[in-house]
């Protein structure tokens, strides 16, 4: 069995360049991996079967991404290749904290392992961009800076630090703040050295406030501790801290109606990490 961790991210920044006629939006943003995540575990076979179980029975069907993903590699295998995967869910879902789209990228670097499909890491991110903007990030497994969709990645070191993460308990739409007449989708493109000495912010965010006041509430609170933002299209928010203790302190504060958790930034992915001790 091979058990292997999908790490959640934040987007550090995130700027909105354009709309292309596909109706994706052009990124820049920085993404930062997490120590913290989801749990998978795969069990190959040779049943020629994709069974899936998770801790979450309401995401526990077909159109998880990670049975997605797992099918989108089955032309790659032998006929008879099957598997076996459980998925511990610990990530709060739909949080801007690419949760699913971390899944996915686990399973397909899981599954060319096990099935021994000999797959790059370039051609696996190619198969996840199929599932989601996300997933090719999470395939790479490094703090990355990203342009196009987000598939255009180049790694980037910054300092330790650790993040308080907080989830009001709200929804936000992915599609619907990329389809509102309101997004602020019109940032002019910088280097990334502009980019890495300006001020941070969310081009998603004065949207969301407005559309979703718990995360302006949220964030509101969140700042009296330290400099804070969202991550993605919400709900989440996260603060940045030099230390764990201070981020700690924070979260035994936390408004009744929220989740939080306290992470480590890291520039190398956890998933990374275990596949180099896995091979
Ligand atoms: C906003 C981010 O969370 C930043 O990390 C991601 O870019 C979103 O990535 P994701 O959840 O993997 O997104 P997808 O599942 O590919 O798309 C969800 C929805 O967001 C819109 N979408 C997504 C990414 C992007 N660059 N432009 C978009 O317009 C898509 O039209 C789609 O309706
Ligand atoms: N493995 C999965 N884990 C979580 N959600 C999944 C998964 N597979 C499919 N989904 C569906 O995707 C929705 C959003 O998932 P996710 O938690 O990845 O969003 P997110 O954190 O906003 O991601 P992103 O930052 O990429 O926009 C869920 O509500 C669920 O219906």
């Amino acid at each position: 069995m091979l058990t292997l961790p999908a790490p959640a991210k934040l987007n550090l920044f995130l700027h909105i360049t354009g709309r292309r006629a596909d109706g994706y939006h052009n990124l820049q943003t920085l993404f930062r991996m997490l120590d913290v995540g989801d749990e998978l575990s795969f069990r190959a076979n040779q049943s020629g079967a994709i069974n899936f179980r998770c801790s979450d029975a309401s995401i526990a069907g077909a159109d998880n991404l990670v049975v997605r993903a797992a099918k989108l590699l089955q032309p790659f295998a032998a006929p008879d290749a099957g598997v076996e995967i459980y998925l511990e869910k610990r990530t709060p879902m739909g949080g801007g904290l690419g949760g699913g789209s971390s899944d996915a990228a686990t399973t397909l670097h899981a599954l060319n392992l096990q099935w021994q499909l000999g797959l790059s890491t370039q051609q696996l991110a190619d198969i996840g961009l199929k599932l989601g903007a996300d997933v090719p990030v999470f395939v790479f497994g490094q703090t990355a800076f990203a342009e196009g969709v987000g598939e255009q990645l180049q790694p980037v070191e910054l300092p330790d630090c650790w993040y308080l993460v907080v989830t009001p308990d709200a929804h936000v739409s992915t599609a619907a703040v990329f389809t509102h007449p309101d997004l602020i989708r019109d940032s002019k493109p910088l280097t990334l050295a502009d980019l890495m000495s300006s001020p941070w912010r969310n081009d998603c965010q004065p949207l969301v406030e407005r559309l979703c006041p718990q995360v302006a509430i949220t964030l509101q609170w969140l700042v009296e501790y330290a400099p804070s933002r969202m991550t993605g299209t919400g709900a989440s928010v996260f603060a940045e801290f030099a230390d764990e203790l201070s981020a700690r302190r924070a979260l035994a504060d936390l408004p009744a109606n929220c989740r939080g958790f306290v992470a480590r930034g890291l520039n190398q992915s956890p998933l990374l990490t275990a596949l180099r001790h896995a091979v």
